[in-house]
């Protein structure tokens, strides 16, 4: 698991080192400044010719010791700040007279195309305002040229929260950014600004006990081998065993995708409950699982509660539809369910507005909807979720009790408590009709193997992403499809199976 960290929670962390733990200020740059240098050699960027690009702030101020760094190597560089002298932060007049010192070459109108490198060190997590004037122009102007772009923290323009681009963004190669990755790396468009991150240790203390109000988190391949161990004289009852509601008149493929991932994700057993018009397309599909049908006339209560008296998991929604039926099949089972529920795609259009009602539900729900689905539950609109993704995951999910698996490029995932989950697996390949439905059958297959709703909601997601990831090496981001993410989830859960 990988620590994430705000804009501001960076700056406390600095603060602390600084004045709990005393290590000077000038000292983390520095070695902030020589972990830059390091990121140019190994990522051989020409250094013929070095343009560093300097606001006024701290991220400037690594900008010039950058620049010093590369003089003292014998590098052609020329410093060119924007913005006012009297702006300067302590630390960055500190470190222009250090380079005057050196006799390094400052330039007032830089032109970026003269250079072949250009280290961006203009704004750094400071950043607090959309970017305009001889920022703007300058920035653009380095984004129109051919040189290889190194950004410093991360690239200027870039809001260091929620990925969003404030007015305008440098357009970096590698981002060597300091102590932790900010949020705004991981989001879009943020994550494509930056390309490729390189993470340097500078000597930034966490302490143990700290007042965040988020503790943002990223898994990682590692954490699959939280995935739980199976057990050799296991039964096909200790891998549980799950209700799944999916599936409309003549609509089978939901209740496919989610019950085969369910089972490829090693859950012992699943029965699907859905209309009658499906029954011969889905036992030919799925023989392995269990069925039970319901037709025009009623949703057949007896069996559904016999369904949920018999599963460890329920789930309901893939593909179901948002009629009558549907709607009845979704409040028996939250009147009468007593085990972890999933709900997603059309169970939860059909709570929007009556969110309340899973107030009373005696254990653990999870939700999955994507953003247009989280926009309806919740009333908070695509574009304001942009604005504050983790805060406004975290009040729904806390407002309701619930894990909430709000899905996008980026997906995050909160149980209301202060960790939350940015998941960084997966690709544009997985747009694609029926990967929602995967990825509910994968969550349910965990949840069945004993994995809390929090571990089985963080861990799935990226677990669903990596054999994306996989299917898209395989098949390409263009021909994948949803069947293809279930075959990779095979092949990640028989390498994990092969470390025991
Ligand atoms: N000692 C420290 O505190 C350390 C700081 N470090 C660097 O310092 C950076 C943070 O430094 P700062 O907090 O000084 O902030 P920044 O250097 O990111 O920028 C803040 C400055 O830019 C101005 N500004 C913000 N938005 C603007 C806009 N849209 N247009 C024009 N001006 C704008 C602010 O008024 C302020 O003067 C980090 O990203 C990191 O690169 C690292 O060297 C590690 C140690
Ligand atoms: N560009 C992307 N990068 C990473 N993951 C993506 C991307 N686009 C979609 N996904 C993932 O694919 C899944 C799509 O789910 P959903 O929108 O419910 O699709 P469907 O309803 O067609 O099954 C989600 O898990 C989402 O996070
Ligand atoms: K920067």
């Amino acid at each position: 698991m990988k620590q994430i960290v705000t804009g501001g929670q960076m700056k406390l962390l600095d603060s602390y080192t600084i004045e709990k733990m005393g290590i000077p200020s000038l000292v983390l740059m520095e070695r902030a400044a020589l972990s830059v240098c390091q990121a140019l050699r190994e990522e051989e960027f020409p250094l013929e010719k070095v343009l560093v690009l300097c606001g006024t702030g701290n991220n400037g101020a690594d900008g010039v010791a950058v620049a010093r760094m590369l003089h003292a190597a014998g590098v052609s560089v020329d410093i060119c700040i924007l913005g006012k002298k009297d702006h300067y932060t302590e630390e960055m007049r500190k470190q222009v007279d250090i380079a005057e010192n050196y006799h390094i070459s400052f330039v007032k109108n830089a032109v970026p195309v003269e250079y072949t490198t250009i280290v961006d060190a203009v704004f750094g997590v400071g950043l607090s305002r959309e970017v305009g004037g001889v920022y703007r122009d300058t920035i653009e102007a380095l984004n129109r040229s051919d040189a290889k772009v190194m950004a410093v923290d991360i690239p200027s323009g870039i809001s260091a929260d929620t990925g969003k681009v404030l007015g305008c963004a440098v357009k970096a190669d590698v981002t060597v950014t300091f102590a932790y990755e900010k949020a705004g790396l991981l989001f879009y468009p943020g994550a494509s600004y930056a390309r490729k991150i390189k993470t340097a240790d500078i000597g930034i203390y966490m302490p143990p006990q700290n007042d965040f109000e988020l503790s943002i988190q990223s898994c990682e391949d590692k954490d699959l081998f939280r995935i739980p161990v199976r057990k050799p004289d296991g039964n096909k009852g200790t891998f549980g065993k799950i209700f799944l509601a999916a599936g409309s008149r003549d609509i089978s493929g939901a209740a496919y995708l989610s019950a085969c991932a369910a089972l490829r994700t090693g859950a012992g057993m699943i029965k699907v409950h859905t209309r009658q018009e499906n029954r011969q397309a889905l036992t030919t599909m799925l023989p392995e699982a269990m069925y039970s049908f319901y037709d025009d006339e009623e949703i057949e209560k007896e069996q559904i509660l016999e369904g949920l008296a018999w599963a460890d998991v329920i789930g309901v929604g893939p593909g179901m539809g948002t009629g009558q039926q549907a709607e009845d099949i979704l409040y028996t089972i939250l009147a009468e369910g007593r085990k972890p529920l999933l709900i997603d795609a059309d169970g939860l259009n059909l709570l929007a507005g009556r969110m309340e009602v899973l107030a009373q539900y005696p254990a653990p729900v999870i939700v999955t909807p994507h953003l247009g689905e989280f926009s309806r539950i919740s009333g908070v609109s695509v574009e304001e979720w942009k604005e504050a993704p983790l805060y406004l995951t975290k009040r729904f999910a806390h407002k309701y009790h619930l894990t909430v698996v709000c899905k996008d490029s980026r997906t995050v995932i909160s149980d209301g408590s202060e960790e939350i989950f940015i998941n960084t697996s997966g690709n544009s390949g997985m747009a694609t009709a029926g990967s929602g439905d995967v990825l509910s059958g994968i969550l349910m297959g965990l949840l069945a193997q004993g994995l809390s709703a929090i571990d089985a909601a963080s861990l799935g997601v990226y677990f669903h992403g990596a054999a994306g990831d996989m299917a898209a090496a395989q098949k390409g981001e263009y021909s994948m499809i949803a069947g293809d993410i279930i075959t990779q989830t095979a092949e990640i859960l028989k390498k994990r199976g092969a470390v025991l």
